[in-house]
């Protein structure tokens, strides 16, 4: 049976090519002569899904004889990245593909640009749960990721003269190979309605009963998740709200046809599109529909899996550790607690003492704006249930707040999960803390701020519920698919320890000082430029100068993460080569990526201010060959893959404090880039990692920042003292950098002279001061690739292996060396 069927998905490049005409003849439909590139795709991926299903049926055979505990990451957003060449690396299948490939006269990459990114988040968060999938499975974790299968996800951006534009993101037009219904698992979520309380006859105890007003079908779609050449293969969980009748024949054969399929469109919503903004929370009722309904389909598939297995559900937390990626599915601890005392009929207490065992919760930003805070009457009307089990859960709270800090009525208004000041919210970090063991940051900054300012109240009450997990980002993705020559060339010299246990990389440091191998170094990095040269040149029509310095900035658009910051600094230098105060500087290549979220008006003026400054210096005949300035549309994780490996400096300059931790800075570490930044989220563990000589820091300080905010900060101060950023800001007021326009940039002009919340003024000449002594080291190409390697070689913390491991050891006590 097994084998039989095994035999026929062998890897061999012969196997490869005779699956391939199969899939194309049985799955396709289609004779191979007729197929296009898309259809070749999907025969592909179909032939490397088979070589998964195997290991994912004895992986799951393995989890249920063992009876493991397994980990559930509960996330509204997986950014997972194209599947096709990175089931192929986990697999070891590459080498073969490719010359089945080129037997069958195709070019793999050409295949697998045909593959719709799916885009089911928005940045860090998104990116980062995907990354730990593959660090779970290939550590062997037993791990299931619960998420929304979004019809729409991150919408694609176009710029048309400067502007963002946004389009719908269409991944699942035709069909999404990569993912399995799993019928056995739909669940039902119930929405509204009221609640009826019964007293039990014999216990005399109060019954609650939720009436809601209507509910909707989840259905599962997994999509296997291999790990790194270990046959392991972990589920990713991804629910569809459908309606429970999709179609309503009486009311059609009254002829309201809409009304027919009314609810089949409402229920469905739920689950229609990606919220885009980041980091600013709406307060959509939808929104909240989407984070409920995903969190009771998973903990309701626990629960039925718990007692598939004939577990005591009294045991519930022995078996499933839940981490909560940010407060986004925390309403999963009052969903556990009316599962556990509503439909299992367990007491308050032990049903409270499950779930506080079951829960992690993972902040992810500081921002105000981020931590969410749901309007009362949108909570109550949507879920009567969950907000009489919060109010108890508040009321015994505030009974040991009382009991711990008597009088401290302020202490107690900070800490209730219900805020009253104004409108009255429940605030959903609050709950996540209460009802989780475990509350961690996402760097050691991030963490102790968590500590110190956030959560303070929350701390000095559970000291020893806090601690910190540094992220880290997948070698595999991030330097193995992302750059395969710089992956021969450690191979080379290190053997492939590296591939699983990324400190290996030290062992590159006994090259620092080989001038061959530093050759080799550089050959790779302009080999990666070339590539991008080569894409941008076909995507943009844009060619690059490869011998210039490739200082990139790709993230989110945020005012904390300062592109403007970034732009004001290039016009500096734009006005200082234009008054030939600036002699020699060595040609540069700026490079930014990043979408800004549709509501943002301000981020949307930032992505215009620097295709402005585009413009203006490659138009201009003094600059067009030492300043190109380019804003690369449509940054997602395939884009990311090209870019990291080609930047030379990686920009990580956002106001201290502000940034958690940053994830691109690592992916830029590991692929030989030196940054430029503030000591602020992971930036101070890399610069601690690499070496205070190869990072270019930067501004001032989050205690700096603070003392400032307190003591009144004037930015125009700034703007007075220093006579470049005077120039700089003057020219941009008087639309001396926009032909003329005085209009479009006023805002921010404005805005930095008076407000400037994020302290661009302020950090302004010394960024340009660090920004010269990159320039300067640059030309120093033996001093620049020395740096640049010891990026690479120390940047064995930042793999997700490593966050896992802690994670498992620290949270979810999950004994990996068994
Ligand atoms: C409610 C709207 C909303 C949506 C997303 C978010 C995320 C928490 C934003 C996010 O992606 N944060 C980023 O998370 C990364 C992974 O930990 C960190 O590396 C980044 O510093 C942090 O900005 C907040 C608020």
């Amino acid at each position: 049976g097994t084998t039989a069927i095994a035999a026929q998905d062998n890897r061999s490049a012969d196997g490869i090519r005779l699956a391939f005409l199969r899939h194309m003849r049985r799955t396709i439909g289609k004779p191979v002569e007729f197929s296009n590139t898309l259809d070749q795709y999907r025969a592909m991926a179909h032939l490397v899904r088979d070589r998964v299903m195997d290991d994912w049926i004895t992986t799951v055979e393995s989890y249920v004889q063992h009876n493991v505990r397994v980990v559930c990451y509960l996330s509204a957003e997986f950014l997972l990245g194209p599947h096709l060449l990175n089931a192929m690396l986990n697999l070891g299948i590459t080498d073969s593909a490719e010359k089945a490939c080129d037997e069958l006269h195709y070019s793999l990459t050409q295949l697998a640009d045909e593959e719709p990114e799916p885009g089911l988040g928005n940045g860090g968060l998104g990116r980062l749960a995907a990354c730990y999938m593959d660090s779970m499975t290939t550590l062997e974790v037993p791990a299931v990721g619960y998420g929304l299968r979004y019809e729409f996800g991150i919408f694609r951006q176009e710029i048309r003269d400067g502007w963002q534009v946004e389009h719908s993101d269409k991944w699942l037009e035709y069909g999404n190979p990569w993912e399995i219904p799993a019928s056995e698992a739909t669940q039902h979520v119930s929405f509204g309605g009221h609640t009826e309380t019964t007293k039990d006859e014999k216990t005399g105890e109060l019954i609650w009963k939720w009436v809601p007003a209507f509910t909707v079908k989840g259905v599962a779609y997994d999509t296997p998740i291999p790990g790194y050449r270990n046959k392991q293969v972990n589920r990713l969980r991804l629910w569809k709200a459908e309606a429970e009748d999709s179609f309503d024949l009486e009311i059609f054969n009254r002829g309201d046809y809409m009304g027919a399929v009314r609810d089949k469109m409402e229920s469905e919503t739920i689950s229609k599109v990606l919220y885009p903004p980041d980091e600013t929370e709406q307060g959509k009722r939808l929104r909240l529909m989407q984070q409920y309904f995903f969190t009771s389909c998973s903990l309701q598939d626990m629960v039925r899996l718990h007692k598939l297995q004939k577990l005591p559900i009294e045991k519930f937390a022995d078996k499933w550790s839940v981490q909560l990626n940010d407060t986004h599915p925390s309403i999963g601890i009052a969903e556990l607690m009316r599962i556990l005392t509503d439909e299992e009929e367990i007491g308050w207490d032990e049903a409270w003492t499950i779930t506080q065992a079951t829960f992690g919760y993972t902040n992810h930003t500081l921002l105000p704006e981020a931590l969410e805070k749901w309007p009362l009457p949108i909570f109550a009307s949507l879920l009567p249930r969950h907000i009489e089990i919060i109010y108890e859960i508040n009321r015994r709270f505030l009974k040991d707040m009382q009991a711990k800090f008597p009088g401290d009525t302020a202490r107690w208004a900070r800490m209730s999960l219900i805020g009253e000041d104004g409108e009255k919210q429940v605030r959903m970090a609050n709950l996540a803390v209460v009802g989780s063991k475990m509350v961690n940051g996402v760097a050691k900054l991030h963490s102790e701020l968590l500590k110190e300012d956030t959560l303070k109240d929350f701390y000095e009450a559970f000291p020893n519920r806090f601690t910190n997990v540094t992220n880290g980002v997948t070698p595999r993705r991030w330097l193995m698919l992302a750059d395969p020559p710089l992956t021969a060339l450690l191979n080379e010299v290190l053997g492939t320890a590296w591939h699983t246990d990324l400190y290996a990389l030290r062992g590159l440091e006994d090259y620092v000082d080989d001038a061959g191998f530093l050759d080799k170094w550089r050959k790779r990095q302009e080999e990666s430029k070339g590539r991008l040269g080569d894409f941008i040149k076909r995507s943009m029509d844009v060619s690059l100068n490869p011998a210039s310095m490739f200082d990139v900035q790709v993230k989110r658009i945020h005012e904390y993460k300062r592109q403007h910051l970034n732009a004001l600094h290039i016009l500096g230098l734009y006005c200082r080569i234009k008054s030939g105060e600036l002699k020699d500087l060595p040609p540069r290549t700026f490079l930014f990526g990043g979408k800004a979220a549709p509501s943002y008006t301000y981020a949307k003026l930032m992505i215009k201010l620097v295709c402005t400054v585009g413009e203006l210096v490659g138009k201009d005949p003094q600059t067009k060959d030492l300043l190109r300035v380019l804003f690369v549309p449509d940054y997602s994780v395939s884009l990311g893959q090209r870019i990291y490996p080609a930047a030379d400096l990686s920009e990580q300059i956002s106001t201290a404090g502000k940034e958690a931790s940053g994830t691109g800075c690592m992916k830029f570490m590991m692929n030989g880039a030196v940054a430029i930044g503030t000591l602020d989220g992971a930036n101070i563990e890399i610069r601690e990692e690499v070496g205070e000589e190869n990072f270019f820091l930067f501004g001032l300080t989050a205690p700096q920042i603070a003392e400032k905010q307190k003591a009144g900060y004037r930015p125009r101060d700034f703007y007075e003292k220093s006579p470049l950023l005077r120039e700089v800001m003057d020219g941009l007021r008087d639309g001396r950098f926009s032909n003329g326009d005085r209009d479009t940039f006023a805002p921010l002009v404005r805005d930095l002279l008076e407000v400037d919340r994020y302290f661009v003024m302020a950090d302004f000449d010394d960024y340009a001061r660090a920004q010269s002594e990159a320039g300067k080291i640059f030309c120093d190409s033996k001093k620049w690739s020395r740096m640049s390697l010891l990026n690479t070689a120390r940047s064995g913390k930042f793999s997700s292996d490593r966050s896992i491991r802690e994670y498992c050891q620290n949270i979810w006590k999950i004994n990996l060396d068994r």
